[in-house]
């Protein structure tokens, strides 16, 4: 029913909620916080068809866009890639960008996910 479904969503997003803090501390120059706009990076929406960053996933959270884990995980995944493409592999958002694609996989892999699920022993 409806209301069940409601608290499964709460319970999603609670979840969601807790992974994006948990990815946002990887990004410590908030390169990836906002979204780029044309202004800090020319051409940006020209050559970046669909845009991605911490911000809208956390407003996406709120209004209950994600219905599962793996819809979050393949917007973190496009942000990541938007900037591996946009940025020369020589400048600090490109290797920040493979970072961050690196550790937050790890942290997005099902049994990290267990890990941070269950209470520390
Ligand atoms: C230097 O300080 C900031 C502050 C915010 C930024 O994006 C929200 C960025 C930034 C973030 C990016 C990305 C993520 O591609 N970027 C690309 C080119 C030039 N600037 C940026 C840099």
């Amino acid at each position: 029913c409806v209301l069940k479904m409601k608290q499964q969503k709460s319970s999603l997003n609670k979840l969601l909620e807790h992974l994006l803090r948990g990815l946002e501390k990887r990004d410590p120059h908030q390169f990836f916080a906002w979204p780029v706009t044309d202004d800090i990076a020319p051409g940006y929406s020209k050559i970046i068809s669909r845009p991605m960053d911490f911000s809208t996933m956390r407003q996406k959270i709120d209004d209950n866009e994600y219905s599962t884990l793996q819809e979050f995980t393949e917007d973190f995944r496009l942000m990541c890639d938007n900037a591996i493409r946009y940025n020369h592999v020589d400048t600090v958002y490109h290797k920040a960008a493979k970072r961050l694609l690196q550790v937050g996989m790890k942290h997005l892999s099902p049994d990290n996910l267990m890990r941070s699920l269950k209470p520390t022993s």
